[in-house]
């Protein structure tokens, strides 16, 4: 079925423009001014907004078994969530169980993930390191469509992988043209300080926070990038809360190293105040790791997205129940570490953002889509509006109004972080492939109808970072004695 949208100004992220734009089936096929309507086709009227595409949220936990428990939205709610607030496309984290293999733990988010209402791709998760695991890794990037690779820096004793592994395990995302990511937190150093409060007394859920300084995050940081800087790969850094964790990404791109950084929307607007709040619940339901920070670190962020050293803006969502989060009613290491915000993600930053000035329409198309899907390879079919692209598009009302409240959210969880919240600025309607996806807040997209987005390795950067070692390697000195010269 064809439709032409009509009258909105087209928004990428390197330009806007007054443009129609055809879609036929699940497809792009033309952008342009004054655009003729085919026999047949529909003609959408977005006079007055902005049609721009649909938002990529490269940071989810579905249906994710953590911490004793599962986290509350599936693949199906958490993308009807998604796409009722113009995010089109979600990158999960694929993280195998105990004892169970890359590959078969790939299997599972496969089946998993067959109920999406929206498009999803996964990153996958390096819990240890073993010959299975070296072999898997090369499966994963030409098999199966992933080219990301996750090490948990924090969580002691079940997710934190040390050094060792991270070297090694970088080195092979170095040889298969793959990136790594890391949770940048030193886990030792939490471990202590948890134990330390508990022992003390101190189980509240504001000795989360106490027990993750910016300090934790801002070492781990800098550690990876070196490690990565090492073995010759790129480096995603996945939810930077702080001044210390962005100062080291923007040292390293400035001396060359390709990094690159994830804020959340979550730490871009909330700060360490709410685990003060005298209501447990209230201050357990935004447990989550790295904690919210002193209100300081956000104006580091937001530089960082206008600077460019920060790059994607994502939610992480990784939603549990108040009944869930009260597992740690006696102690704080308990509480499931997670919030939610995929369906507010993009609102929250166009009033916080663009209302404000402090990013321009195209920049917030940049964050929110464009940047994810160069970073992580599935640009152009992903991440803009131009001929061949799919057909994820929103048009964005600038002038809709709405006060956030957990009471009329798609999410399954009884509470919303952002409760309150007064935004100006929403999606009116959603496609997702040339489907009508959402419209005004309300889900149109049914279970099921979501597909893979596979992602291939990434030659250019992988081959610059390749040829730049070999040409740097260390050689041997000749010498009359000694060293034997090749
Ligand atoms: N972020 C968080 O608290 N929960 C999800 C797991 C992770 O990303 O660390
Ligand atoms: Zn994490
Ligand atoms: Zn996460």
């Amino acid at each position: 079925m064809a439709f032409v949208i009509k009258g909105g100004t087209v928004v990428n992220a390197d330009i806007s423009e007054r443009a129609d734009v055809l879609v036929d089936g699940e497809t792009i096929v033309a952008v342009g001014a004054d655009l003729e309507v085919p026999a047949g086709a529909e003609v959408i009227d977005a006079a007055g907004a902005y049609v721009m595409p649909g938002g990529i949220d490269p940071h989810t936990h579905m249906e994710f078994q953590f911490m004793g428990t599962v986290s509350a939205d599936d693949f199906e709610w958490g993308t009807k969530a998604a796409l009722s607030g113009g995010t089109t496309m979600i990158v999960d984290f694929c993280i195998p169980g105990p004892g169970q293999s890359m590959v078969e733990a790939y299997k599972d988010w496969r089946a998993k993930s067959e109920k999406a209402a929206a498009d999803y791709s996964y990153h996958l998760a390096v819990t240890h390191w073993d010959e299975g695991v070296f072999d898997d890794m090369a499966a994963i990037v030409n098999e199966h469509g992933v080219n990301t690779f996750k090490h948990f820096m924090a969580y002691k004793g079940a997710l934190m992988v040390e050094d060792d592994v991270l070297f090694h395990s970088f080195k092979r995302c170095a040889d298969l043209g793959a990136m790594a990511m890391v949770h940048a937190e030193n886990g030792e150093v939490v471990a202590q300080l948890q134990e330390d409060y508990m022992g003390r007394g101190m189980s509240g859920p504001e000795f989360h926070a106490y027990s993750r300084p910016p300090e934790v995050e801002g070492e781990a940081a800098n550690r990876a990038i070196m490690i990565a800087d090492m073995a010759g790969c790129q480096l995603y850094i996945v939810h930077v809360s702080c001044k210390e964790a962005h100062e080291a990404i923007s040292r390293a791109r400035a001396a060359g190293k390709r990094v690159y950084g994830e804020p959340l929307i979550q730490h871009l607007t909330l700060d360490e105040t709410d685990y003060h709040n005298v209501d447990w619940d209230y201050a357990a339901r935004r447990v989550m790791s790295p904690p919210f920070r002193p209100k300081k670190h956000q104006e580091s962020l937001w530089t960082g997205l206008q600077a460019g050293s920060l790059q994607v803006v994502a939610t992480d969502h990784c939603s549990f129940t108040s009944e869930q989060k009260r597992m740690g009613l006696d102690d704080f290491r308990k509480i499931p570490n997670g919030t939610g915000g995929l369906e507010d993600r993009m609102p929250v930053l166009w009033s916080k953002g663009v209302n404000t000035g402090i990013l321009t329409p195209n920049e917030f198309v940049a964050v929110t889509s464009t940047n994810s899907a160069r970073i992580l390879n599935c640009y152009p079919r992903k991440g803009v509006i131009r001929k061949g692209a799919d057909a994820d598009i929103v048009i964005w009302d600038p002038e809709a109004t709405k006060t956030i409240s957990a009471s009329s959210q798609v999410s399954r969880i009884d509470y919303n972080v952002f409760e309150g919240v007064e935004l100006k600025g929403l999606p009116a309607k959603v496609f997702s492939r040339g489907r009508l996806a959402a419209e005004n807040g309300r889900v149109l997209a049914e279970r099921g109808w979501g597909t893979f987005v596979a992602r291939k390795p990434f030659p250019a950067p992988a081959r610059a970072l390749a040829t730049f070692k070999a040409l740097t390697a260390p050689r041997p000195i000749a010498r009359e004695h000694g060293t034997v010269v090749p």
